[in-house]
């Protein structure tokens, strides 16, 4: 049978995001797809807007909010003002963003890209997953990956139209579940902390937040718009807003007598 093919693009400037791309182009061939990576500098060796495959984009943050060098000829050719808001509307594409957040703009060189390709009116087949050096990458890379091949399945089956394939890859893990896959692995098998991190990654600037719909039609555009409780809608989502990391907690109680005698509490020492 014929590989599922997909285009899988990278913007590195210390080579995390390329490392990143080469795993999952590694692991598609073990999940019976074609991964054609190339970097987002080689611009002549891709063109998203004729690319009908699913695209794949892992990209880092340099300098202050900035995507990386080799992506500065891509991002300033997607921000040419001239472009119509359907330039990209047959695009369908996750985002993997790495940062650091530890710097004031996270993930930002990701966020920019994925915010111009909605402008383009590019649609999420999966939601977009940002990586936090500070807290390890690997804690939203690799669940990341794990719900990608699910979300891939079933946009291929989508394009197929094969209702079959749609009832198996949803029980394989549709966007509901994919996400909730995501969800759920963290549940189970990794630290505590990443919790606080998924939810660090709904409350950031996700133009579609993971707990909204992971695609977005005109209806769904205008249910986005409504005020939410449950998920983050513009312009809160649209900032760049930053969970803080904690300090290591820290306390040291002493007493001090009048006569100046240090008495320490029972059960501090
Ligand atoms: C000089 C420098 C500037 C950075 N600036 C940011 C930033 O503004 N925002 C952010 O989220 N991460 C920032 N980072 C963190 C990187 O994006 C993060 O370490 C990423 O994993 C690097 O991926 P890469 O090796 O593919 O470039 C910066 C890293 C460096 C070295």
């Amino acid at each position: 049978m014929r590989k599922k093919r997909f285009l899988l693009l990278y913007g590195t400037q210390k080579g995390q995001a390329q490392a990143i791309a080469e795993e999952i182009a590694q692991q598609a061939e073990q999940h019976g797809f074609l991964a054609n990576v190339f970097s987002l500098q080689d611009l002549e060796k891709f063109c998203l807007e004729e690319e009908r495959d699913p695209v794949v984009i892992v990209i880092s943050t340099t300098g202050s909010g900035e995507p990386p060098e080799p992506a500065a000829k891509f991002v300033r050719e997607i921000q040419y003002k001239e472009l119509p808001a359907d330039y990209l509307a047959q695009l369908r594409y996750g985002l993997l963003a790495l940062g650091d957040s530890e710097f004031t703009f996270f993930c930002n060189g990701g966020k920019i890209v994925d915010r111009r390709l909605q402008e383009l009116g590019a649609k999420h087949f999966y939601d977009t997953g940002y990586a936090d050096d500070s807290t390890g990458l690997e804690q939203v890379v690799d669940p990341w990956i794990e719900g990608l091949w699910a979300a891939l399945n079933e946009e291929f089956a989508k394009r197929s139209g094969d209702p079959e394939k749609m009832e198996e890859t949803k029980s394989a893990g549709d966007p509901e579940e994919t996400k909730s896959a995501v969800g759920d692995q963290n549940a189970q098998n990794v630290p505590e902390n990443l919790d606080l991190q998924m939810k660090a990654i709904n409350l950031d600037s996700s133009p579609t937040p993971s707990t909204a719909p992971a695609k977005g039609d005109a209806s769904d555009a205008s249910a986005e718009a409504a005020p939410s409780l449950l998920r983050s809608v513009p312009p809160l989502c649209q900032c760049s807003l930053t969970v803080p990391s904690l300090p290591v907690p820290y306390l040291e109680v002493q007493i001090l007598d009048c006569d100046g005698k240090v008495t320490f509490l029972p059960g501090f020492y």
